[in-house]
């Protein structure tokens, strides 16, 4: 059995496999329609035209980029994935282009753990490249997938190096760039967002979450050029932060993001984006951007979008988002505002994606180890209103109050019956989405204390102030056919409890693990890291903790083997 100080890096690879698997089926799909559109294009032409001979037609040069594409040749339209294939003297027809296999580079690789999984789990991977800086990691790397049998040996391959040089090194040349860094991945993401190819995925982890949710915010800007802000969103607003970092570097190459799936499990933050290149395209923006007021008084919080469009006579112009959003004032409590952001506003998952993955999850529920963890997740985030970019708490307006809380059913069910939408947050599972603006959730807290009353309060706190107001809504609390979300009416498990022991993030790869990690760890993790660590070479643990009697050649483990795949494909050396 693992341990379970390396279950959240099991979650995080389930989770990526399963992207990957959606990612490798959306790939074939875009890449038969592309072909399709480009019969369609070819024929239309030769008709038109008398076909020039062959060699006229384009030039090895004008083809050809790094890539093995030429800069834009597979946009449909300025908007439109590019596909990801490469061009092919090997197939007949008109239409000689081939689908490549996946190219992935996992820049922080450690001891390749996940690499390996990639290769020998998903079909359709082609290439592998496992990169690490440190010398021991890359030579247990280089044991890990000499031990994993031939169908390792000969997809992933194992480098020294400086992940910022060698991407840099390597344009729009990978189809999946994987960055899982101990900590903030802000040093990696200006070279990883040139290393994608156009229609890629950029898949990202960040951990240092005390930095992303407000705990330091000039070091939040000073890493991700973003402000965050303390509340019981932060999680989420974590996310929004990544996202725009990611694009804020992409957009200096002229490309943009497409983010596929945004996640906060465990005690991190992972992101999957697609990475495309159009000038135009980035015009675009400042409109998915926003910058959030907080009330410092009542915690109501109003995005400010940074960019607007305008459209006139089918062209489109942009400009400045108009502001400012909230007077110096909260109309609520009368209190000031903390200003916070830029956040990605736009929505952070495909919804497409997230049910096709979360399809694929279920009907191959044997491959993954953490299957129940990540289809929890994934079920959540398919109900997650997708342009609504923050939530509030239903505890936390009650504490604002001081009232009593109404059931969540009964306050879904008011928002619903004042003709608004609301869903939850797989971030947080006290977290309402709702396109109710703030004052209409005040009134029905209002409405609510109205039957259930408060203790008299100091005149001048927040909720004496809220309260001091009537209400402009009658709320009804009866419940509404659509308060309960689909999984929660299933009874299908949304939020899953974190194991009891050994939880949290591990200590970061080559520091003593002493006593003063207690407080981080707790005293039981800090022994098993003792015991296990205690006395034995990195290099030694591969052969000494893999049976010796496994079958080291088998290329398509059954499906009990994958289940265990965690287990026995390689210890993770130094790396949770
Ligand atoms: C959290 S571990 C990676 C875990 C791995 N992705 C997995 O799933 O097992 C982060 C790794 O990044 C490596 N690293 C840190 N800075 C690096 C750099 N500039 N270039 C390459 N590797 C680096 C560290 O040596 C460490 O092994
Ligand atoms: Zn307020």
């Amino acid at each position: 059995m693992w341990s379970i100080v390396d279950i959240h890096q099991v979650n995080n690879r389930d989770m990526s496999i399963a992207v990957l698997r959606t990612f490798i089926s959306r790939r074939k799909e875009e890449h038969a329609a592309f072909l399709s559109k480009k019969l369609m294009v070819e024929t239309k032409a030769s008709e038109e035209k008398p076909s020039k001979p062959e060699e006229e037609q384009t030039t090895p040069d004008e083809e050809e980029t790094s890539n093995g594409m030429k800069d834009m040749p597979m946009m449909l339209s300025s908007d439109e994935p590019v596909c990801l294939e490469k061009p092919s003297n090997d197939t007949a027809g008109g239409c000689s282009r081939e689908l490549k296999p996946l190219r992935v580079l996992e820049a922080l690789a450690a001891s390749g753990l996940r690499s390996l999984r990639y290769a020998r789990e998903i079909e359709g991977i082609g290439q592998v490249v496992a990169l690490d800086n440190d010398k021991v990691s890359v030579e247990a790397c280089k044991k890990n997938i000499q031990f994993n049998g031939s169908l390792a040996s000969s997809k992933v391959e194992a480098h020294l190096a400086d992940a910022r040089l060698y991407m840099l090194m390597h344009p729009k040349e990978y189809d999946v760039v994987d960055l899982d860094p101990y900590g903030s991945p802000s040093v990696f993401l200006d070279s990883a967002v040139q290393s994608v190819a156009d229609g890629g995925m950029l898949m990202c982890t960040a951990t240092d979450m005390a930095v992303l949710c407000g705990g330091n915010g000039e070091v939040c800007y000073a890493k991700y050029g973003s402000y965050p802000l303390k509340g019981k969103y932060c999680h989420e607003m974590a996310l929004r932060i990544l996202l725009t970092s990611i694009e804020s570097h992409a957009n200096r190459y002229k490309r943009y993001i497409v983010p596929i799936l945004s996640v906060q499990m465990d005690f991190y933050i992972r992101v999957f984006v697609r990475i495309y290149t159009s000038a135009s395209a980035i015009k675009n923006t400042p409109s998915k951007l926003s910058y959030v007021y907080q009330c410092i008084g009542c915690d109501s919080f109003h995005l400010q979008p940074l960019g607007r469009t305008v459209t006139k006579n089918n062209s489109v112009r942009y400009a400045p988002g108009f502001g400012p959003v909230v007077p110096q004032e909260c109309v609520d409590c009368g209190k000031k505002f903390n200003m916070g952001g830029p956040i990605w506003s736009a929505p952070i998952h495909d919804q497409e994606w997230v049910s096709s993955t979360l399809s694929g999850v279920k009907a191959m529920k044997e491959r993954y180890p953490a299957y129940d963890k990540i289809s929890s997740v994934l079920t959540t985030i398919s109900e997650e209103l997708p342009d609504v970019p923050l939530f509030v708490s239903l505890h936390n307006l009650c504490a604002t109050l001081k009232c009593t809380s109404p059931s969540a059913v009964m306050f879904r069910s008011a928002v619903i019956n004042a003709g608004y939408r609301i869903s939850g947050s797989h971030v947080n599972p006290l977290g309402l989405k709702s396109d109710a603006p703030m004052d209409v959730i005040w009134d029905i807290m209002r409405c609510w204390v109205k039957n259930h009353p408060v203790k008299a309060q100091p005149a001048d706190q927040s909720g004496s102030v809220i309260l001091s107001n009537e209400p402009k809504l009658q709320a009804n609390f009866a419940r509404a056919v659509a308060s309960l979300g689909k999984a929660q009416a299933k009874k299908v498990a949304r939020f899953l409890p974190n194991p009891e022991r050994h939880w949290g993030p591990k200590v970061r790869a080559g520091r003593q693990i002493t006593g003063k990690h207690a407080s981080l760890l707790g005293l039981e993790k800090i022994d098993g890291s003792i015991s296990q660590e205690d006395g034995r070479d990195p290099s030694q643990v591969v052969t000494q903790e893999l049976d010796p009697s496994s079958d080291q050649n088998a290329e398509e483990p059954d499906q009990k083997r994958q289940r265990i795949a965690e287990d026995t494909l390689a210890a993770p050396l130094r790396c949770g």
